[in-house]
Parts: structure tokens; sequence; C-alpha cells
């Protein structure tokens, strides 16, 4: 009996591998797909990773041919006009040919797209049509940018980058460049001293300004740089990086005498360069060129405040020193990056000129339009609305020149804290120069102690 039902008894039913495999399959998905809203506001870089790419490029890949044809990417290649037994017809190819699209790369929150534009067609008929990709892929934005003849990159971005900021995969920066931010198209945005010598940074209290320079001394930190700190609100902040500064100078007469030395710093590279024959230390031969130096300074107006006529010949002292160094530092290696809540005309005369020398300017939330005018105005009057809509709810967010194509956009720092600024500058301690190795070894020690 028990061996009649081994043998014709019910067989269990044997599934093939392959059903296993895609019930597997369909079953990870439906799991991600309940899942994904949750993991899209818990943890944004893996969802994207996970769910968010591979469903955009098959919407992309699924919406390209009617996208192209309803925004009239797509042309026919037949003439529009055709005779017909002597009769000439007029009338739309029914099936249009598309754009040819490469397949869509990813990138850290969104993915990149090249096209192929049909002869005829330029960028501007892409860009017009970004608004339309941005909603049919159900992404936070499209740009399309052309940067090689005949082809078009369309970049998605996942979500807007100002509200969720990206934090940088490397640290890569060369030297005097630092990554501090986000740009509001999804770009790094980059502060590069060699490009753009000297920088402004004005916001309200509370606005990010200790922040931005504290993104600034996290990377510069690593550099074969010299930072100098001038903290007048009693080296409060700047002090926390005190391992990897030169000098720090916490009240205004130590401020006098340390920009008197950066003063003599230069002309001593002065002296070098006309020795040498050359325009700039940068023409140098790298083994003679002298260690770029910043000079980092929080809270600038305080610098030419007065409370008394005593302070007056010191802050004579201070402005010409900055001026000097504002106007002959690119060429010699020293840069200033000025933080403050306000840096206006009303603190003298020499700061208006010397803003003319700070041609990299960020600006913060401000408390009013007057400061807004005076980090923007001169440059821009859009810049000045766009920074005055600047809400307190997005510490860290601000108008800034310098943005990749020109002009000014609206960016984001990353949130790198003091602290985490304080620990790369102990750790890279060991690369702080001494005052006397800022100046030129063949003009050394010329005050230089
Ligand atoms: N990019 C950012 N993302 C998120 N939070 C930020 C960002 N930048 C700054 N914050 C937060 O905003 C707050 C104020 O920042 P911060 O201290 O840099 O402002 P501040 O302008 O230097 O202020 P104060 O003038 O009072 O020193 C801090 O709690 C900081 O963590």
């Amino acid at each position: 009996m028990s061996n009649m039902n081994l043998v014709g008894g019910a067989q269990p039913t044997q599934f093939p591998y392959g059903i296993w495999a895609l019930a597997a399959a369909i079953g990870v998905c439906v799991v991600l797909a309940i899942v994904s809203p949750w993991l899209k506001r818990r943890v944004p870089h893996a969802w994207w990773a996970v769910w968010g790419f591979p469903s955009t490029v098959l919407r992309v890949v699924w919406t390209w041919r009617r996208l192209a044809d309803l925004q009239g990417l797509s042309v026919a290649r037949r003439p529009a006009l055709a005779v017909l037994g002597g009769v000439v017809l007029k009338g739309r190819a029914l099936r249009p040919v598309k754009p040819r699209m490469g397949f869509p790369r990813w990138q850290l929150g969104g993915l990149v797209v090249e096209v192929r534009m049909h002869p005829g067609q330029t960028p501007e008929e892409y860009v017009a049509a970004a608004e339309s990709m941005a909603h049919a892929w159900r992404v936070f934005s499209v740009r399309a940018v052309s940067e090689q003849r005949g082809t078009v990159r369309l970049s998605a971005l996942a979500w807007d980058p100002l509200v969720m900021p990206f934090t940088p995969l490397t640290r890569s920066a060369g030297l005097l460049s630092a990554v501090v931010g986000i740009w509001d198209d999804g770009a790094w945005w980059r502060i590069d001293l060699r490009k753009v010598p000297h920088w402004l940074i004005v916001g309200a209290t509370r606005s990010g300004k200790s922040t931005m320079l504290a993104a600034l001394v996290h990377q510069w930190a690593r550099q074969r740089v010299a930072l100098v700190g001038l903290d007048l609100k009693g080296g409060m902040e700047l002090s926390l990086f005190g391992p990897r500064l030169t000098a720090l100078a916490t009240n205004r007469s130590e401020a006098a005498d340390l920009l008197d030395q950066l003063v003599e710093i230069l002309l001593g590279r002065m002296a070098l360069c006309r020795m040498e024959g050359v325009r700039s230390v940068w023409e140098l031969p790298e083994r003679e060129r002298p260690v770029p130096v910043i000079v980092l300074v929080d809270e600038v107006a305080e610098l030419y405040l007065m409370a008394s006529t005593a302070d007056r010949a010191e802050v004579a002292r201070v402005s010409t020193a900055m001026l000097r160094i504002g106007q002959l530092g690119a060429a010699l290696g020293v840069h200033l990056v000025l933080a403050g809540q306000r840096f206006g005309s009303e603190l003298g005369q020499g700061v208006t000129s010397l803003r003319a020398q700070l041609g990299g300017r960020v600006c913060f939330r401000v408390m009013d339009e007057g400061t807004a005018e005076m980090v923007l105005g001169d440059v821009d009057g859009t810049a000045v609305d766009a920074a005055q809509m600047i809400s307190e709810d997005f510490p860290g967010l601000a108008v800034a020149l310098g943005a990749p194509g020109g002009g000014w956009r609206r960016a984001r720092t990353h949130a790198i804290t003091p602290r985490q600024a304080e620990e790369v500058a102990k750790e890279f301690a060991h690369l702080t120069p001494a005052m006397r190795d800022l100046y030129p070894a063949s003009v050394g020690g010329v005050g230089g102690e």
C-alpha cells in the first residue's frame, strides 16, 4: 500500500528555476516600491541608487519618443510636400524621427544623458523643453547644456540640491581651491583663489558665515598653504583652528601688527619677483615659490570701528594694510577672505576701495536691502533682489558670484561644523609654516620673526 502511494501518488509540482527568480525579482520590486517613499525621505542617496535611478532611467527611455514629438524635437525625414498624380500634397510625417539619445548615466542625486541633435537644431530648443522633461521624468529639474557641437547634455536632478545638499564624495581640489557647497543646478560650488583671489562673505547673524569659514578651513588646512586669522570677536571663532594657523590676531592692535607684517612679506615677495624678472610668484619655479597665504578675517567691520579718536591711527594702519594686500596680494600669493555682518562705506573711506578689490562675493541672508546692495549692488542688481528673498529657514543658503558660466547663482554651503574643521586643523597641524617661512628665501628674515 505504502509502495503504491510512493509510486502512484501526487508528485510535488516542480517550478522551473526561472519562475522562482522572476517571482523573487517581482517580490523585491514590490518591497522596494512600498518602502521607496520612506527611503527617499530618510536616506535619499541610497533611495536614488536602488530605486530612483533605475525607475527614472526606464521613464526617460519610455517617454523619450513622445516627449520629442510633442516638444517639436523630432523631425520628419520626408519633405512636407509631395506630388501625387500631379497634385501637390502638404502634410506632416506620421512618424518623425526622434533625436538619438545615449544611455542615461548615474550621477550623485541625478542622471546625465547625451542627445545628438538633428541638423538644424540648436541647444535652445532643448532648453525650452527642459521643464516638460522634468515633469515627464518626475525629477526636480532638467538642464540642457551643449559643450560639444551637435550634442546636448541633459542633466536631471532628483531633488532640490539647496534643500537637501549632497556631500562631496571627493575632497580633492587643486591648490588654493575648495569645494564649499553646491550651486542650485547641482554643480559643486568651488572657491578658487587662483581664479578669484579675494572674497567678501556677508550675512546676518546665524546665516551661515562661520559654517562657510569652517568648510574652507576643512579643505585648505590639508593643502600646503599658510592660514592667518584675524578674529576680533576675541578669537572665539578662528581659535578653534589654532593648530593650523600660522598667526592669529584677536584684537585690533594685534591685527594691525599682523597686517603690517603681511605687507612686509608682500614687499619681500615683490623684490624677489623683480630680481627674477617675473610678474607674479606663480611664474617662479616651484622650489623658489613662496608658500601662499590666506588671511581669514571674521567680523571684518570690527577692524574699522572707532570708539574714540585714539583709535583713528590704528584704523588707518589697518585700512592701508588691507588695501595694499587687496591690490598686490593676487600676484604675490597673499589672499583675503573677509567675513562679517556688513561691510559698507559707513565704516570709512578705505572700505569702498577695498571692496573693489574683492572680486568674490557671497551674500547669505541679510537683514536689510542696504547690506545686500553693499555686497552685490556694484556687480548685479538682480542678485540683490535674490539675496533678500533668502529665508531664515535655510541657513547656509547664499547668492554668490562665480557660478560656472559666469554671473551669480544661489548656492548652499556644506554643513561642515566648526568641530569637524577643528579636527582637520589638528590632523594637519604639521603643515603649518612659521611666520618667517612666508618671507621669500632670498630676502628671508626681514622682520620675519
Ligand atoms: N549649509 C548649512 N546647512 C545646514 N545648516 C547650516 C548650514 N550653514 C549653517 N547652518 C546652521 O545654521 C546655524 C548658524 O550658522 P553659523 O554659525 O555658520 O552662522 P553665522 O552667520 O556664522 O552666525 P554668527 O554671525 O552668529 O556667528 C548653525 O546652527 C549651523 O549649523
